[in-house]
């Protein structure tokens, strides 16, 4: 159909984002033919309230710097911009609201997402508002995670595909442990990110 543009929208704490938010994004950009992929980085995440996360601030830079060599990847700042708690309902209405009619929003998750998904804020809306493309993820994958899938199908009619792409055993968790040991953390997320991680000395002391 002419006009009509396949969006991917990477929503993710990003504490730091690390390789393996962009080669799922970039591998699934492949596989389901998406225009581009906007990572979005989240303000103040509802599920993480009682957690110690990053500044949105430096969250946002980090990811900005990570997708800058890839013309189809994007960063959005519209949930470090909005007041209070942010939820995916607000943010696939945003992107909606940009685009209209002329494209099919796909929201990425990784599996462990997925046994959420009716956590989420008018996950029934916003089933009907966007399809869902899950990445597996090491650790995470067994009989529950299926029949979730099957389940979130049949009961709410949620589109949501399993991408049949590489698994990557990469975590923020791990990241932030690693630095907290005086350990490497080549390889595990773009050069230009260790840097600004170093620069501003964050994770050091991190208590999570
Ligand atoms: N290695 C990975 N493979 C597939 N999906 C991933 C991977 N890492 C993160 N994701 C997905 O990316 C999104 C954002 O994840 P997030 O920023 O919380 O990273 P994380 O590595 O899971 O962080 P943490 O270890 O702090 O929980 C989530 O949907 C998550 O499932
Ligand atoms: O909208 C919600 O209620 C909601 C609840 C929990 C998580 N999310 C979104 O899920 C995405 C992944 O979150 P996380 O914690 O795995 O980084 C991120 O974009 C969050 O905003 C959204």
């Amino acid at each position: 159909m002419p006009g009509y543009i396949k969006i991917g929208i990477s929503g993710g704490t990003f504490d730091p984002i690390h390789y393996g938010h962009l080669i799922v994004a970039e591998n699934i950009r492949n596989t389901i033919g998406l225009d581009k992929v906007i990572f979005v980085p989240t303000g103040m995440p509802p599920h993480k309230k009682h957690k110690n996360v990053t500044s949105p601030i430096d969250r946002l830079n980090m990811v900005k710097k990570a997708v800058y060599t890839n013309p189809h990847f994007e960063v959005s700042s519209v949930e470090v911009e909005r007041e209070g708690y942010t939820y995916t309902i607000d943010t696939v209405k945003h992107f909606k609201r940009i685009y209209g009619e002329k494209a099919q929003l796909y929201f990425i998750t990784g599996a462990d997402v997925v046994k959420e998904l009716t956590t989420w804020k008018n996950f029934e809306e916003l089933f009907t508002m966007c399809k869902f493309i899950s990445a597996l993820r090491p650790d995470y994958i067994d009989e529950s995670f299926y029949s979730e899938i099957e389940h979130l199908k049949k009961q709410y009619n949620a589109d949501i595909i399993v991408a049949n792409i590489p698994m990557v055993q990469i975590s923020s968790t791990d990241i932030r442990n690693r630095i907290k040991e005086g350990k490497s953390i080549k390889y595990l997320l773009p050069e230009c990110v260790e840097e600004y991680i170093y620069r501003n000395n964050l994770y050091i002391k991190s208590d999570r």
